[in-house]
């Protein structure tokens, strides 16, 4: 059995990536090694019939021992342990949920049912490093990839709704504090039905603007929104916008890139994102035929018809969150022409967006 380094599994992400394996029963095909940057020494967790104690995360030896390492741990470890570990001779296999080496020629960005062509090519020429890519594109890949796949696609502007999650636990933690500054500050006067809303508005305007927590988020989320993401470049893209063209095109393997631009934004959704899609069509086609193309995308699009009563119900972090189902619905012809589409794309930041594709580059390697 191959001996698995597992790196980060405690936080929010490999949290869900083990939650996802033991659903899977990965565990089965695997020897899972713990590893930890700040509890090295201890037990490590009953998952997945481990024993032992929780490894060194920090500790070259250690992981060289590994067939294969799984990091959920975030960049700055990648950008710490990565170099130093392939330097010492290390021939494993990388997979990792930070952006930290996505863009290098050496590393593949995974999401299979979108680009196994692509993952199975980079195996045969003895690629190393499989990193998830970024959560908006995920989603967004998992959602209209059959029409990216039938090479219908001439751009696409996505405009994003991001969720809480996307910065991390803090930031969710953050959100709901907010929302509980937000409604107390109001709490009596919305007990009394006879109370002036202007003034309940006035109240929470000043609660947002004074009392909603903003350590994390920079802004206060509650009660609004925030539409930047992640830094700033010089050319007035965020660095979340910027990696819309670049990781989609690198996703799918195009010698010619399709743009892709929008802007994003963060909402206070707990951890569903978003996005709404601009799509220019390379031909006119008739709407049953985008439907069935969008369809054929993978299994996991959830198609939601254009109407008002079932997209209120199925459209929505309500309905899509905990789930693998992407939801894709609000598909219509633009007025700007019958090429134009509009698309509205919703899934789970923490599964597809996350744990998901590095949980199947792994069964991946596990099936060769
Ligand atoms: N958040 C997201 O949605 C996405 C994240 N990513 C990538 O994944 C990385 C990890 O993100 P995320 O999971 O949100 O990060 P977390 O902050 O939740 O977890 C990261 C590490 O923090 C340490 N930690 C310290 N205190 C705690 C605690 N009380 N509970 C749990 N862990 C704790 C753990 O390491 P240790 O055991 O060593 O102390 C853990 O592995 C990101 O940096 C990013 O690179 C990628 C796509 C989306
Ligand atoms: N930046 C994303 C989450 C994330 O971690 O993205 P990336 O893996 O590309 O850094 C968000 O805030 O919603």
């Amino acid at each position: 059995m191959k001996k698995v380094g597992l790196v980060g599994w405690r936080g929010m992400v490999g949290s869900v990536l083990m939650q996802r394996m033991q659903e899977e029963k990965d565990f089965d095909l695997i020897e899972p090694v713990f590893f930890t940057t700040s509890q090295a020494g201890q037990p490590a967790p009953q998952i997945g019939g481990a024993t032992g104690s929780l490894k060194d995360a920090k500790s070259i030896d250690d992981l060289k021992a590994m067939d294969i390492i799984i990091s959920c741990q975030g960049g700055d470890y990648t950008t710490e342990m990565f170099g130093p570990l392939r330097a010492a001779g290390w021939q494993g296999y990388w997979i990792d949920a930070a952006s930290t080496l996505r863009m290098q020629e050496d590393a593949v960005i995974v999401l299979d049912p979108v680009n196994e062509h692509v993952i199975q090519g980079a195996l045969g020429r003895g690629v190393k490093n499989y990193i998830g890519g970024n959560c908006t594109n995920s989603i967004m890949l998992m959602g209209v990839g059959g029409l990216f796949k039938a090479g219908l696609v001439e751009w696409v502007s996505s405009m994003t709704y991001q969720a809480a999650s996307g910065g991390g636990a803090n930031h969710m933690r953050e959100l709901l504090k907010g929302m509980g500054v937000v409604y107390g500050a109001v709490a009596d006067e919305l007990a009394t039905p006879a109370s002036a809303i202007l003034e309940i508005d006035r109240k929470v305007a000043q609660a947002i603007r004074s009392d909603v927590p903003t350590e994390h988020f920079g802004a206060p989320l509650a009660g609004g929104l925030i539409p930047w993401i992640d830094k700033q470049l010089e050319n007035g893209q965020s660095k979340e916008e910027w990696k819309g063209q670049a990781e989609v095109n690198k996703i799918l393997g195009n010698a010619s890139p399709i743009p892709v631009d929008g802007l994003c934004v963060r909402i206070g959704a707990m951890r569903c994102h978003s996005l709404a899609l601009t799509i220019k069509l390379k031909q006119d086609l008739p709407l049953a035929e985008i439907e069935s193309l969008i369809k054929s995308g993978n299994p996991w699009v959830k198609w939601v018809p254009n109407d008002r009563e079932v997209t209120v119900r199925e459209l929505t972090p309500a309905s899509i969150t905990g789930g693998l189902q992407i939801g894709v619905g609000r598909v219509r012809k633009l007025n700007m022409g019958p090429q134009y589409l509009s698309a509205f794309v919703i899934g789970d930041q923490l599964l597809w967006g996350a744990a998901e594709p590095l949980r199947r580059m792994l069964r991946i390697l596990l099936d060769r």
